[in-house]
């Protein structure tokens, strides 16, 4: 049985007064820890805020990027053991707009992987295909790609925890979302990738979708027998709307 996880993904919204709000509003109808584990990923600049906000309740907070080495003449980057020292628990990776706007290659998505395990921190692994992609039914091709480069790097051993979200590109931010049945397939295969790594990685891994989720789609798409919750963008900075996208997740 995996428990459900609805992560929010800030990326680079809200000043530090606003990410305090933001999580004060959610702290204060925190769902069920047993029903639905809940994570906030503000950007760098409120994590410290948020996790202040956070001290006493289940709900997890961690970042959206890292870099690979631990310390250094690496400017501008933050490492692992820095967002561990922030308290951070999860790192997300390998964001298709990551991947898009700053040319993270499968390859630095695994040094990031290393470095996120190396820390203590559990990543959330993105992967998703472009509509071009889709149209040209290249989806298992690239997202196996994405999946297989990671799998091929890692060790049964320490993947304990790690979390997969599918992501199509298309459905980012766009109001498209990914049918139930479309999300479900691609998470299937993910599964399947993940059987062939390790059957135990395949039972407990949970994989996310994220693409437009909203509090009225959330439902229909958590209850996909292979979708264990959802990496949420713009729906995760109104906290009433979040909440319910938590609640779908509890209640699937
Ligand atoms: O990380 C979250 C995803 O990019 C989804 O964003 P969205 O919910 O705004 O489509």
């Amino acid at each position: 049985m995996r428990q459900p996880l609805v992560a929010g993904n800030w990326k680079m919204n809200g000043t530090r007064w606003e990410a305090e709000s933001l999580a004060k509003a959610i702290k204060a109808s925190e769902p069920d820890p047993a029903q639905v584990e809940v994570l906030v990923c503000p950007p760098f600049t409120a994590i410290d805020c948020v996790g202040e906000i956070l001290k006493g309740s289940a709900i997890r907070y961690g970042a959206q990027n890292l870099f690979w080495e631990k310390s250094g003449a690496y400017t501008g980057e933050v490492s692992g053991e820095m967002l561990r020292d922030l308290g951070c628990r999860y790192v997300i990776l390998g964001h298709s707009e990551r991947r898009q706007y700053f040319g993270e290659t499968d390859e630095v998505v695994v040094k990031k992987y290393q470095a996120a395990k190396r820390a203590g921190l559990v990543p959330v692994v993105c992967v998703g295909e472009t509509e071009s992609e889709r149209a040209a039914g290249q989806t298992e091709a690239v997202v196996g790609r994405q999946i297989q480069a990671l799998l091929q790097a890692a060790d049964p051993q320490t993947w304990q925890g790690t979390v997969v979200a599918y992501e199509p590109v298309w459905a980012i931010g766009t109001g498209l979302t990914a049918t139930p049945a479309q999300a479900q397939e691609v998470h299937a295969f993910l599964r399947r990738q993940l059987a062939a790594f390790d059957e135990a990685a395949a039972q407990c891994t949970r994989i996310l979708y994220g693409g437009s989720v909203k509090a009225d789609n959330a439902a229909e798409l958590f209850a996909q027998a292979d979708i264990d919750g959802g990496l949420v963008g713009g729906a995760s900075l109104n906290a009433e709307e979040f909440l319910k996208i938590c609640a779908a997740a509890a209640g699937a």
